[in-house]
């Protein structure tokens, strides 16, 4: 793996940006913070910072410091610009992770329409962001646990969460893993280590620095937490306990934001002012940071093979910045042509998109048969149909459950409302579709 220490831009906690934007490699810099070491007659050694001390005031200027550039292997065209960065995944592997990436990006389309068929109730969609989960997802071990914001559907895609259970969980019916308890595309799967997704934004993310925490208290740990999250989600106040307690208690989580350029309908311009959410990762909480194209599938790949490493070597957090741009609505509450033009969203749902560029590379490769990948993409349609009629006959779990399951022992005020509940569908049960659930 030697190839991925020599290029990938693993920016440790390092003074001055703008003089390590070459490549570091492998081994993270953390000479300048190094607080065990013999303070130099020019540098202070106060308890909350060591640095050098200067005669001149300097007003220090966001602009002071460079960019944190922007990883990538293959450009726009498909071609591999540097061949030592080719993770070299050969044929197959290549191929189950551009028809994953179909099966998403597919799934995703029906979906979509069936929310707005009024059969579910709520959709969200992943165009424009199939490669960093693909990409992430394929270079973890299956032991490795997950934390999704609710927009990383291609990670379980890549675990093996098969279409039923999509749309089972879905249309919240009796084969849903959740029991009908959450709004749609809220998965989760312990069979999957993938924890299951919860509504308010950020609550995952301390909670997947704890998990990754406890993992490194075990003896011969060899397993990582990832948690996702997208940029608005950083802007939480659970996102700064995250990171800060990632860094200090040295946490193995790899903090994986997706910065989709919108949250619903805020830019990003309009989300924060600094060097997006990776200028946060080495100088604001002292943590390892990697910054990559999302929509590269090679670039997401390799970065992650080298964060996993760190993170398990190191026991310590990586910042992880994938970037891209939200190609749908944010959801089926949304549409988007109200705040974007929609010329730019078709730049990135064609020529920029994930697919395309890895379809492009395949057909460099002589891996590409269009005719084959039509009849594919035509059989996963014919699955996602088949499956939602087959959901949608599926009776509901019955509703007494959504008291259930949540404690040990159910408590009073719970036992009361269930009670209530009971009383006032036995006094209106005509306006109630009860037949559709379970006795
Ligand atoms: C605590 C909290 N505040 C507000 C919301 C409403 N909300 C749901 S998604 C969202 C935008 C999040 O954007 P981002 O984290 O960038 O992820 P993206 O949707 O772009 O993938 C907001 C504000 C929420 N779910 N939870
Ligand atoms: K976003």
């Amino acid at each position: 793996m030697s190839f991925l220490r020599k290029s990938v831009h693993l920016l440790g906690s390092v003074a001055r940006r703008q003089q390590h934007l070459k490549v570091i490699g492998g081994a993270i810099s953390t000479a300048a913070r190094d607080y065990g070491s013999t303070p130099s007659d020019d540098y202070a050694n106060f308890p909350g910072a060591r640095a050098p001390f200067v005669s001149k005031l300097n007003l220090i200027q966001p602009e002071d410091y460079a960019p944190i550039p922007i990883y990538r292997v293959m450009d726009q065209d498909g071609y591999i610009a540097d061949e030592t960065q080719d993770p070299q995944l050969g044929r197959e592997v290549v191929e189950k992770m551009f028809r994953d990436m179909v099966l998403l990006n597919t799934m995703d389309k029906i979906l979509y329409e069936s929310q707005r068929q009024g059969r579910i109730s709520f959709y969200m969609t992943n165009f424009g962001e199939e490669a960093s989960h693909i990409g992430s997802a394929a270079a973890l071990e299956m032991r490795d646990l997950i934390y999704g914001q609710y927009r990383e559907a291609g990670v379980l895609v890549w675990r093996g969460f098969r279409i039923d259970q999509f749309i089972d969980q879905c249309y919240g019916n009796t084969n849903d893993l959740g029991r009908g308890k959450q709004m749609p595309v809220h998965y989760g799967s312990r069979e999957l280590n993938f924890v299951t997704i919860s509504s308010p934004l950020s609550t995952q993310m301390p909670q997947a620095v704890g998990a990754a925490y406890a993992m490194k208290l075990k003896p011969n740990n060899d397993a990582c937490v990832v948690c996702y999250f997208g940029e608005g989600a950083a802007s939480e106040g659970d996102a700064h306990a995250a990171f800060n307690f990632a860094a200090t208690l040295g946490s193995p989580v790899i903090l994986f934001c997706r910065n989709n350029g919108f949250a619903i309908s805020t830019p990003s311009r309009e989300q924060y002012r600094g060097d997006g959410i990776a200028g946060r990762g080495p100088m604001g909480y002292g943590i390892a940071t990697i910054r990559v194209d999302g929509t590269d599938v090679f670039a997401v790949y390799n970065a992650m093979k080298a964060a996993r490493e760190y993170v398990l070597k190191e026991n310590k957090p990586v910042v992880f910045e994938a970037l891209a741009y939200r190609v749908g609505h944010h959801s089926t509450s949304d549409d988007s042509t109200a705040y974007r033009p929609a010329e730019e969203i078709e730049v990135w749902n064609s020529v920029e998109h994930p697919i395309s560029k890895l379809k492009r590379y395949m057909v460099h490769k002589g891996w590409f048969d269009e005719d084959v990948e039509n009849e594919y993409v035509k059989d996963i349609r014919k699955k996602v149909l088949k499956q939602i009629a087959a959901s949608e006959k599926k009776l509901k779990p019955n509703w007494r459950e959504m008291f259930e399951g949540v404690y040990a022992e159910m408590p009073q005020h719970l036992i009361e409302q269930r009670n209530e509940l009971e009383k006032h569908i036995e006094a209106h049960k005509e306006h109630y579709p009860l037949k559709n659930f379970e006795k």
